[in-house]
């Protein structure tokens, strides 16, 4: 089949040497952003989902896409039109990302296994198979579908896009949930027992079936529909309202510039010729609304009782063009809109000169059919308003979709009944019911919470999927799972630590606080299962995460193993290096010191197992770094590797090539609903309390004008005269004609050294050489220079705890965030310290408001989530990774994500504790769902 084209390697293993770049495989087979992109997003979609399409047998949408492909070599396949189709039959959205062109592809199919594939999937037949289509719509179309649905089994249609990859049941999970797994083609069935037994196999999703099954379509409506991408049941029904008239609820109170509903009838519609290119289309519909003059402020107005006045809409619509002018297209385009016609227009107002009259340029009109519509408006039932899609209207779609429910068989619900009424979900029929044609606005509400648990559970099913398919033995698996199962805190005790981790830890200048204590304990007894570990470590900036990291090498070194720590800038792996140096230089005397290493184009041979602990940037990765014994793998900052991570297949057996545990660190504290989005099988481990002594930084937020410039400067130069370190930071390096309000580090070097002639300047930025890098920062460390004008460079990870006063300038072009991060950088010793975000306009200061009330990192991110949307907080390469929500909202839907993780959690394995909202454990810091999860197990504070 010509989508295994880009199938990629990702069935492929890596052991022994390469067990590091396994390890980030394995992390990203778990939902973390990867390194090779594509590659993984494509094929963890696309394997689980080739039994899918090629089970359908006699679909006619692969029918098409095979005849599609059949005239060309692979080279020459029209890729657009082909990936449109096989997004439809594969219900996913954004194929053409994942696909890899030219070239790319060509060595991918190289190594590709296609034998490894076909293993997995017996329905896979290479070289002559003739064209399989999806489904046999003879026999399940019709009235036996609906027999079939009638029964109890149609409980049993597992409708989600991932559904394939549920069918898979290595866990037993058939048993736990019967209703989620029907009837299971055998695995070792050959290709020709699937979809010849329709009695036998998986009963095909009832929301797959092709649009031809709504009742009373014509042929032309059935054609426009495909071409506007409707090609599935599911399609048309995922096409929902964008709001809800309330068309009770006349409008007082018309505000220029907002938007609003208005039910009327339309007055007039002409189609005007206004010069010799140029034209529009003017329909005035008149409304009755309710009379604010004769009607009291408070009073709740009721528009059949109260006063009413009439005003006057204009919608306008403009054209551009001499073809535009003529005759035909203006009586046209009037005809379109008839004269004592009922409408329901939304949109922008505007006021015109005359009272009462009111202009819109941007309006939806939707025309109401006097007897069902007008009745809605007497039952006061919300009225849907639907967005147009691809030259459809939303009126007709309206109408399509009414009749699309018609074919729907009540009650009909593919998650099990343990699971909705466990979470007081309706049931997905109720759903598509409630959001197209709700009874009253709750009801809409209720439909629009199950659409978004459905597409949040089976995200969180694919994921735990996922995870277990990545472990290598049934051991490791019921290990894993295990964890689910108890609830405790898994913990391991000084006394069970390495004697070289112990070391370490009399080494260090502090000690621990109690919440690095915990987060060790924890990790240090990960690491000691047989299960890989997969945990992401997170904290506040300056939390004290690298000393954990730290400590977590030295365990396995003592163990005999080898550790990488990979950062994502040089400069980082200096500084990390250079710090560990200083603490096994403090160490007590051993002659088994550990030997570590920078990772340079030098570094001398890992295999010989001399070096047991290498920190270097993702050139760590590299095909030609070969380890003799990695145990474990950091990653610090993840979401800055602009690198993707490939899928495992076929893990190794036994202890010896176990995959090397993944400890992941971020000190952006990303948002629970995010990190269970993005690494739903996770385990997390946050760092809760800052180290004792940390005066807390005080934030000011200035405007960027002349008087402003001067407050900064002045209280710059009292910082350095009190013996302060500055940090200036710039959004660019050198000043651009196109931006030439941002102020840049490179241009401003001049002015600084001008203006504080005593102090010496520094500088530092992304296109410096590392070793100059390397030079700015270690001048500004031992305090050579005492202002170090920087570019964004320094806001992960850099560590100099005299450094006092951090300046952003043009603060506005970053994220909160990021500007949390950016503070973070001072206030990491015991000196009072400053941040003074200099923002260019009055209008963003009220944004930058919120930094100088909080510091606390889990809260900003959070506000940064609801203000900027998880793409921005994010960053483009990791947000990237999180699936497309057409429902949800990642900023507001967190709790039902995370219920949804509850309830695929109780699907592998009934034993996890049930689900419980909103309260404390006590004694504990906070727990919203039970502990026995091991992504919320979180460390405790005390
Ligand atoms: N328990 C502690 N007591 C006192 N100082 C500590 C403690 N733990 C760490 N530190 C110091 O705090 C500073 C910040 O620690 P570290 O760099 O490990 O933080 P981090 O969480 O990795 O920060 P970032 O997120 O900014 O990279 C370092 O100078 C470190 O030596």
């Amino acid at each position: 089949m010509a989508l295994t084209v880009a199938v990629s390697q990702s069935c492929g293993m890596c052991f022994g040497g390469k067990q590091l770049r396994c390890a980030i495989i394995l992390k990203a087979g778990r939902g973390c952003r990867n390194v090779l992109g594509t590659n993984m997003r494509f094929s963890n979609l696309l394997l689980p989902k080739i039994p899918k399409i090629c089970s359908r047998s006699k679909h006619k949408y692969a029918e098409c896409m095979l005849k599609l492909v059949e005239p060309y070599d692979e080279s020459s396949i029209p890729q657009p039109k082909l990936l449109k189709k096989a997004s439809v039959v594969m219900g996913y959205d954004s194929l053409n990302d994942l696909f890899k062109y030219g070239r790319a592809d060509k060595d991918a199919m190289d190594d590709f296994d296609i034998s490894l594939a076909c293993k997995r999937f017996p329905c896979i037949t290479l070289g002559s198979s003739p064209p399989v289509g999806l489904y046999d719509e003879t026999k399940a179309g019709g009235s036996e579908m609906k027999s079939l649905l009638a029964d109890q089994s149609c409980e049993a249609v597992v409708s989600n896009s991932m559904d394939a990859e549920l069918r898979v049941d290595r866990f037993g999970l058939s048993e736990a949930w019967p209703s989620l797994y029907p009837a299971l083609p055998n695995e070792s069935s050959t290709s020709s027992e699937v979809g010849s037994l329709p009695s036998e196999a998986p009963i095909e999703p009832l929301l797959d079936k092709c649009i031809s099954c709504v009742p009373g379509l014509s042929k032309r409506l059935y054609h426009q529909l495909e071409n506007c991408g409707f090609y599935t049941l599911r399609k048309l029904l995922h096409h929902f309202p964008r709001t809800y008239a309330d068309l009770q609820n006349a409008q007082i109170d018309l505000d220029d510039g907002q938007y609003f509903i208005f039910i009327g009838e339309i007055i007039s519609s002409r189609g005007m010729k206004a010069g010799c290119s140029f034209s529009f289309l003017e329909v005035i519909v008149g409304c009755e609304i309710a009379d604010t003059e004769t009607t009291s402020g408070d009073e709740v107005v009721n528009i059949d009782s109260g006063q009413k006045k009439k005003i006057y809409l204009h919608l306008k619509k403009f054209f551009r063009g001499t073809r535009f002018t003529s005759i035909p297209f203006l009586k046209s385009i009037e005809g379109k809109h008839k004269v004592g016609e009922f409408v329901c227009v939304s949109g922008k107002v505007r006021a015109m000169r005359s009272n009462n009259h009111y202009e819109m340029r941007e309006y939806n009109i939707d025309v109401l059919k006097d007897e069902d519509d007008l009745s809605l408006r007497a039952k006061g039932r919300p009225y849907p308003i639907y967005p147009s899609k691809g030259g459809l209207n939303a009126s007709l779609l309206r109408d399509t979709i009414a009749r699309a429910l018609q074919a729907l068989p009540a009650n009909f619900d593919p998650v099990p009944k343990e699971i909705t009424q466990e979470f007081g979900l309706l049931c997905l029929f109720d759903a598509y019911m409630g959001i197209h044609q709700p009874k009253h606005i709750d009801e809409a509400d209720l439909a629009r919470k199950r659409l978004i648990f459905d597409e949040f559970f089976y995200l969180q099913l694919g994921r735990l999927y996922q995870m277990l398919e990545g472990l290598g033995t049934q051991f490791e698996k019921e290990g894993l799972l295990d964890k689910y199962r108890k609830p405790r805190l898994n913990a391991a005790y000084m006394e069970g630590w390495s004697s070289l981790t112990k070391k370490l830890l009399r080494a260090l200048p502090y000690s621990l606080t109690s919440s690095q204590l915990s987060a060790i304990s924890e990790i240090i007894w990960d690491l000691k299962q047989p299960v890989p570990m997969n945990r992401l470590l997170q904290g506040d900036v300056g939390c004290g995460k690298t000393v954990v990291a730290f400590l977590a090498c030295m365990e396995v070194i003592g163990s005999g193993y080898q550790a990488a720590f990979m950062v994502p800038t040089e400069l980082l792996a200096t500084q990390h290096y250079e710090h560990l140096l200083k603490l096994l230089d403090n160490m007590e005397e051993d002659e088994h010191k550990p030997k570590i290493a920078l990772l340079t184009g030098s570094t001398p041979d890992l295999q010989t197992g001399d070096i047991t602990l290498v920190i270097g940037t993702h050139s760590l990765i590299a095909e030609k770094v070969e380890f003799s014994a990695l145990r474990l793998a950091i990653v610090d900052e993840q979401q800055r590797f602009g690198m993707a991570m490939v899928n495992s297949d076929g893990s190794p057996k036994d202890d010896q090539h176990m995959a090397p545990h993944v400890l992941a660190m971020s000190a952006t504290p990303i948002p629970r609903t995010l990190a269970l989005a993005l690494y739903g099988d996770m385990s997390l481990t946050q760092i809760t309390d800052l180290p004792p002594g940390r005066i807390p930084i005080k934030t000011y937020i200035i405007e960027g004008n002349e008087k402003g410039y001067e407050n900064v400067y002045k209280m710059m130069l009292d910082e350095l005269q009190s013996g302060g370190k500055v940090y200036l930071v710039y959004p660019v390096i050198e000043q651009s004609e196109q931006l030439p309000q941002l102020r840049a580090a490179a241009s401003d070097l001049e002015t600084i050294s001008q203006r504080f002639q005593d102090y010496s300047c520094g500088l530092l930025h992304g296109k410096m050489k590392s070793d100059e890098k390397d030079e700015a920062l270690r001048r500004f460390r031992s305090g050579e220079t005492h202002i170090l004008l920087s570019t964004q460079v320094i806001e992960i990870g850099v560590d100099v705890p005299d450094a006092s006063m951090m300046i952003v300038m043009n603060a506005e072009r970053f994220g909160i965030a990021q500007l949390h991060q950016l503070r973070g950088r001072v206030g990491r010793g015991v000196r009072k310290s400053q941040c003074i975000l200099v923002a260019s306009s009055t209008s963003s200061l009220s944004r930058l408001k919120v930094l100088e009330k909080s510091s606390d990192g889990f809260y900003l991110a959070n506000m940064d989530l609801l203000l900027r949307g998880p793409g921005d907080l994010l960053g483009k390469k990791q947000s990237g990774h999180l699936p497309e929500f057409p429902v949800a909202r990642l900023e507001i839907d967190g709790n039902i994500l995370q219920e949804a993780h509850m309830a695929a959690l109780r699907s592998w394995d009934k034993s996890v504790p049930k689900f419980n909202v909103g309260g404390t454990q006590s004694g504990q810091d906070w727990c919203d769902i039970e502990d026995s999860a091991p992504l919320v197990r979180i460390s405790l504070s005390n």
